[in-house]
């Protein structure tokens, strides 16, 4: 049977690059976006081209309704998931606490947490050997951002990847039992888009600068991590932080 992962904001970034590096490993792929659908489909059109297996699904994964249809889709397309990928994530501009407001700790919270619960809830019920799933695995990207604080300009951000880790390690003990292991990525400074929406260009430059690996990393070395994650070769790893950051 199929082996089928569903990569939350898959269309662009680390989700793209997990998305294609999991169609090459063999992986039948469900790319979720939640509103550029051209890059979706261009995604899914170069693994198609290229010999894999591939949906592009619209949903906001903060909502459960769109969750829901999500995991239906992929159930009646592809079949049940039995590889997760928890990569969505939003960074609002740079700012002190004292400046936040309630909707914007809401929004954040929404899309960086509880779409992770939403997400892991439905790939459980689907995965789980107590009731005649296959097993499976659950990766979560939370982010560097758990351990320094972001740099104390997005405490947002940073508190709700603290969640994700926490969510990582009880989740991971809840289901150990019924077939699925659960880890968190905590990726460093890594040259995507999601910098643009913090409000300084030159931040990501300025940030690499600090690693003590004199770089920062590319998508596709976080994709390779959360490949080794949800691979046999990592068949005793559950519970497990993994930082990559280039010792930052
Ligand atoms: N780039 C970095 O330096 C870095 C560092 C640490 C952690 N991370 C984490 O890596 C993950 C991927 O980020 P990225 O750097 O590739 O950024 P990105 O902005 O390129 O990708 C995030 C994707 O998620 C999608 N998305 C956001 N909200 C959504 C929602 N509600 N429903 C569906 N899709 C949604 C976006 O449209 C986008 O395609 C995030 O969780 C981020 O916090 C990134």
């Amino acid at each position: 049977m199929n082996q089928v992962m569903v990569v939350t904001g898959g269309s662009r970034g680390i989700g793209a690059a997990t998305s294609l590096l999991a169609s090459r490993r063999g992986y039948a792929v469900c790319i979720n976006y939640r509103s550029d659908a051209d890059a979706a489909e261009r995604l899914r059109a170069r693994i198609v081209a290229e010999g894999g297996a591939a949906i592009a699904v619209q949903a906001d994964v903060g909502v459960e309704a769109d969750v829901l249809r999500l995991f239906a889709t992929v159930d009646a397309e592809l079949g049940p998931v039995t590889a997760l990928v928890n990569n969505v994530g939003i960074l609002e501009t740079q700012g002190k606490l004292v400046d936040m407001s309630a909707e914007r700790f809401q929004r954040v919270f929404t899309t960086n947490v509880v779409s992770c619960l939403l997400c892991s809830r439905e790939a459980v019920k689907r995965m789980s050997t107590l009731s005649g799933g296959r097993g499976g695995g659950i990766v979560n990207v939370g982010s560097g951002a758990s351990r320094h604080g972001a740099g104390g300009v997005y405490v947002d951000y940073a508190a709700s990847k603290g969640a994700i880790d926490v969510l990582t390690l009880g989740l991971s003990k809840e289901v150990g039992a019924e077939g699925i292991r659960v880890n968190c990525v905590r990726p460093g400074i890594i040259y995507t888009d999601i910098h643009a929406s913090g409000g300084d260009p030159d931040r990501v430059d300025k940030l690499a600068a600090t690693v003590p690996m004199q770089r920062g990393g590319q998508p596709e070395e976080i994709a390779e991590t959360i490949l080794w994650l949800l691979g046999p070769q990592s068949s005793y790893v559950s519970g497990a932080l993994v930082d990559a950051g280039g010792a930052r």
